[in-house]
């Protein structure tokens, strides 16, 4: 990244319950507000995190904005694959009982790096973190936050696959544990550089990260192991589709 792209970055809010309580509006509702006069002051793009977001229809996403350092909204990301899970013995969860799915990629140009914005579980999805290696991403950011279930055994090995599978950086946020929470997120946020190392990462409690992001890293790594274009193409394919 060159020396002025900063870009702060704020852990997923894993907010639950009505909609008239927590959910808000964007780009006008006071979380957004917030956000904007922060990047605006400190003259740094801001990813934010994600709020509930009051949309069309009352529907509520799970959604991400990201902000300029003129404090205007880049971008939105509105989760995609909701987290709904059964661990036995583990974790339950039904995010889908309370929120609705985003339809949509979300790539943000910062100094002519592309970005890609996913949200915790959306890190599951190889599909969606190579649709945005196709559209030429170089780093991906994903606010998240794992719990005690799955963080241990899957969260560093999902932020090092992706990153390995299409040679670029990922960027993770987490909140920190706090074990009295009824949702007990894992913490751990992260820096994968394009190899697949991590470059850096907090741990489960309160910590800043400030990390350089070396974007020669990933064409380092593409020309040197150039499985993109060694990819048979004439067998297989990963496809956007619209809807
Ligand atoms: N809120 C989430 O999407 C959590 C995802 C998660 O913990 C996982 O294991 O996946």
């Amino acid at each position: 990244m060159s020396k002025t792209s900063n870009i702060m970055r704020l852990a997923l809010l894993q907010l639950k319950g009505s909609k008239d309580k927590y959910s808000e509006t964007i780009p006008d509702g006071f979380t957004s507000l917030q956000l904007s006069n922060l990047a605006k002051k400190h003259q740094v793009y801001i990813v934010g995190g994600t709020i509930p977001e009051l949309g069309e229809n009352d529907a509520i996403y799970n959604t991400c904005t990201v902000w300029s350092p003129t404090g205007d909204l880049v971008a939105k990301h509105r989760k995609m694959h909701l987290f709904d899970i059964d661990v036995k013995g583990g974790i339950r969860f039904k995010e889908s009982e309370t929120m609705s799915a985003g339809n949509d990629f979300t790539i943000i140009n910062v100094d002519g790096h592309k970005i890609g914005i996913g949200i915790c579980y959306d890190i599951r999805f190889e599909e969606m973190a190579r649709l945005y290696r196709n559209a030429g991403c170089e780093l991906i950011i994903y606010p998240a936050a794992f719990n005690m279930t799955t963080g241990p055994l899957h969260w560093e090995l999902l932020q090092r696959s992706r990153a390995n599978d299409n040679q670029l950086f990922v960027v993770t946020t987490s909140p920190a544990r706090d074990t009295s929470a009824e949702y007990v997120a894992y913490g751990h946020s992260m820096v994968v550089n394009p190899w697949a190392k991590v470059q850096q990462s907090a741990s489960e409690g309160e910590e800043t990260l400030v990390a350089d992001i070396d974007f020669s890293e990933v064409e380092q790594v593409r020309q040197q192991i150039p499985v993109f274009g060694q990819r048979r193409l004439d067998l297989y394919a990963t496809e956007k589709k619209s809807k």
